[in-house]
C-alpha cells in the first residue's frame, strides 16, 4: 500500500508510518569533512564464503536476493558492530533513464544506484522481525553503483531479472556470493539510522562504503525492465526511481573509518 509514486511515495509515508518524521531516519546526505575519522573504528570483516543464496524475488519495491540465515555462516562484524550480524538479503535502489537513484548522497551528489546488504543481530534477537524493531537490531552495508564499464559479475543478477519481471515473482538463485559485488576498499562512513522503506524502523546501524562499484548503463537498464506491478494488473508500471531522498540529520554524528 506504499510506493514511490506521487500518491503513495516518500512524502506520504508518514501518514501510515509516523516514525518517518523520527530522529534517526535514513538515508542521509553524507558530508565527508563533517564525518571525523574515529580511530576506535576498526575494519569491517565480511565472512560470506559459506553464504547460501536461496532465491531472487520482485517484492513490488525492488529486486531482492534472499539468503539462508538459519546459522552464522555468512556474517558481517567489526567496525561499529558489537556482535556479528547475519546476512539476510540484498537488494538495489535505482533511478530512471539518465537519472541517478542512490539513497545516500555525498555532499549532495547522488550515484546511479545503491546496493544494500541487510544483516541482523542473531546474538541478541531471536528473529529478523524482532531485530528489525530493536535499535541495534540491523546492520545494512550500503554500496554505491557508478556507471562506466560492465561489471564482470553483475550479469549473474541482471541475466535473472527476466524471471522476476512482475511483483511477487520469485525464482531459485543458488550459489551467488555477494563478495563479488564489493569494491576494492572497505573504507566506510557509519551512523545510526533506519530502514529506508516502510515500516521505516529506526533499527539500522548503517555502514556506507566510500568507494563505488562500476556497472554499465546497459546493466542498470536491465533493472528498469522490472515492473512494480503484478502480472494480473492491467497498467504496467516500470520499476525505477525506487529511492527515498535524504532525511534530516537531527544532530546525529557520522563517523569515518580511517
Ligand atoms: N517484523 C518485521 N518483519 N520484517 C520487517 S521489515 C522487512 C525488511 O527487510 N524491510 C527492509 C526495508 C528496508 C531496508 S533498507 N532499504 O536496506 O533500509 C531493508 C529491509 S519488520
Ligand atoms: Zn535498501
Amino acid at each position: 500500500q506504499w510506493g514511490y509514486g506521487k500518491e503513495d511515495g516518500p512524502s506520504i509515508w508518514h501518514k501510515n508510518f509516523p516514525v518517518a518524521e523520527g530522529d534517526r531516519q535514513s538515508p542521509i546526505d553524507i558530508i565527508p569533512k563533517e564525518a571525523p575519522r574515529d580511530p576506535n573504528l576498526g575494519p569491517i570483516v565480511l565472512n560470506y564464503d559459506q553464504c547460501t543464496s536461496l532465491n531472487i524475488t520482485n517484492n513490488g519495491h525492488s529486486v531482492v536476493v534472499e539468503f539462508d540465515d538459519t546459522d552464522d555462516r555468512s556474517v558481517i562484524q567489526g567496525g561499529p558492530l558489537g556482535n556479528p550480524y547475519r546476512l539476510k538479503q540484498f537488494h538495489f535502489h535505482w533511478g530512471g533513464k539518465g537519472c541517478h537513484g542512490s539513497e545516500h548522497t555525498v555532499e549532495g551528489m547522488s550515484y546511479a544506484s545503491e546496493l544494500h546488504l541487510v544483516h541482523w543481530n542473531a546474538v541478541k534477537y531471536k528473529s529478523f522481525g524482532q531485530a528489525a524493531e530493536a535499535p541495534d537490531g540491523l546492520a545494512v552495508l550500503g554500496i554505491f553503483l557508478d556507471t562506466g564499464d560492465d561489471h564482470r559479475w553483475l550479469h549473474m543478477i541482471t541475466d535473472a531479472l527476466y524471471m522476476v519481471k512482475f511483483k511477487a515473482s520469485v525464482t531459485d538463485f543458488k550459489g551467488f556470493n555477494p563478495k563479488c559485488l564489493l569494491p576494492s576498499s572497505l573504507h566506510y562512513w557509519t551512523y545510526l539510522g533506519s530502514l529506508t522503506t516502510p515500516p521505516l524502523h529506526e533499527s539500522v546501524i548503517w555502514i556506507v562504503l566510500k568507494e563505488p562499484i562500476i556497472v554499465s548503463e546497459k546493466q542498470l537498464g536491465k533493472f528498469r525492465t522490472l515492473l512494480f506491478s503484478g502480472e494480473e494488473e492491467d497498467q504496467r508500471m516500470r520499476m525505477e526511481n525506487n529511492f527515498r531522498p535524504p532525511q534530516p540529520l537531527k544532530g546525529r554524528e557520522v563517523r569515518s573509518s580511517n
